[in-house]
């Protein structure tokens, strides 16, 4: 039976690597690409057609930062298809970031350095703002619109003797200090992108809990330091272009810094040969590249506990039923035009126009 995948963030980066690389390994899979910009959807799915001309690929509109956005793009998706094998979690943004130059100054002298390059803690601080839907955008992004594609998606992840996995791309930067359990969204703090990585993290290992009875596993991966619009946005283009042999420097001390994104999606592909069943719920897989240039992955334990992770999945449930309803209200409002004209005649009577 040809495998069905879901690719969020397919337009650019990370996630348009995967399906090069997906296509690759498996020519005959139906590969759809998830992009909330269509322009820029067609343009790399014509890239993929061009060096793989008899592969199916379908586009998705998808913004997973708008609750309206990922209802439509998940009824689209049942529409087209009947299962789903693979739902890779991908799209993801880190806005404004502010680079730390005194603690990257100071760490480059102390005796974590190598840890201050892999996870960069410390060293960057975002500005978030707000979706229309009134929520964090971060969280929108990176968590809250992941997770209510899934629970859409379920009739079709969840098919009675088939398994099917969800692989969250996560990252190094994911800091049980940048989360909490009383700020989900990161509302107040200044590193939401930390905060959002270890809620995908946890959020993993929750679903792992209600979901594997289903045939659905989770798993989270992390890419290590790879150049793409994400990591250009933290520095101005021509700063980058002078660091850049340093970076190529640095991955003698650190397997981390991947940098190419091809090096970054090694995990994800692994994945995707792997048998659910086999996979620790509990670990982190993590894309490594050696000094030589070779790749590999290394499984490294979550820094999570299960009563956290529990928590954070009630309130995402609790979330879910909110912003649903709200959405589904409004677009109530919207097919029923007659009861503003009722309003507007009230509000004259009350006024005695
Ligand atoms: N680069 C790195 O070093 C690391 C990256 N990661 C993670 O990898 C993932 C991919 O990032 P990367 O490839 O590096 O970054 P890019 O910025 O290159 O790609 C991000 C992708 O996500 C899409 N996207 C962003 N916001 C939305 C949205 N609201 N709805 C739908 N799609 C959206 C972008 O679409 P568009 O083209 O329209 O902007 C783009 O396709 C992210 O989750 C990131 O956090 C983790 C660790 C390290
Ligand atoms: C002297 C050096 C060449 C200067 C480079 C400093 C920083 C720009 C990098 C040091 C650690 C990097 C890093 C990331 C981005 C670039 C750095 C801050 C990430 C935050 C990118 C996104 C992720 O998800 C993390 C895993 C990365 C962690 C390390």
């Amino acid at each position: 039976m040809r495998k069905v995948v879901l690719v969020t963030g397919a337009s650019g980066g990370l996630g348009l690597v995967l399906c090069e690389r997906l296509l690759s390994l498996d020519s005959q899979v139906h590969l759809c690409m998830a992009c909330r910009n269509v322009r820029k959807g067609e343009a790399a799915r014509n890239g993929l057609l061009a060096s793989h001309a008899d592969a199916d690929i379908a586009l998705l509109q998808l913004d997973v930062s708008s609750v309206r956005s990922v209802l439509k793009a998940a009824q689209e998706f049942k529409m087209r298809y009947n299962r789903l094998d693979y739902l890779y979690l991908n799209a993801g943004i880190m806005p404004n970031p502010k680079l730390n130059f005194k603690a990257l100054f100071k760490g480059i002298f102390s005796r974590n350095v190598v840890r201050m390059f892999a996870t960069a803690d410390g060293l960057l601080t975002q500005e978030d703002r707000l979706t229309s839907d009134g929520l964090q955008e971060v969280f929108a992004t990176n968590i809250f619109g992941h997770f209510l594609l899934t629970r859409e998606l379920e009739p079709v992840l969840c098919q009675p003797g088939l398994t099917s996995q969800l692989i969250w791309t996560s990252s190094n930067n994911a800091r049980r200090s940048a989360f909490s359990l009383d700020d989900i969204q990161h509302k107040k703090g200044s590193e939401p992108y930390s905060s959002s990585k270890y809620a995908s993290d946890l959020l993993s290992v929750a679903l792992n809990r209600h979901y594997n009875n289903k045939g659905l596993y989770s798993s989270v991966i992390c890419p290590g330091v790879v150049m793409t619009n994400l990591t250009y946005g933290i520095l101005p283009s021509s700063v980058w272009t002078l660091l850049m042999p340093i970076m190529w420097l640095i991955r003698i001390l650190t397997n981390t810094f991947t940098l190419a994104p091809y090096n970054g999606a090694e995990a994800l592909c692994w994945l995707f040969q792997q048998k659910p069943e086999s996979l620790d719920p509990v670990a982190k897989y993590h894309s490594l590249t050696s000094g030589m240039g070779k790749n590999y992955i290394e499984a490294r334990k979550l820094d999570v506990d299960e009563d956290m992770a529990e928590a954070l999945y009630e309130k995402l449930l609790q979330l879910e039923k909110k912003m649903c309803k709200k959405v589904r209200n409004e677009e109530e409002d919207i097919s029923d035009p007659g009861q503003y004209l009722n309003h507007n005649d009230t509000f004259k009577r009350a006024l005695h126009l």
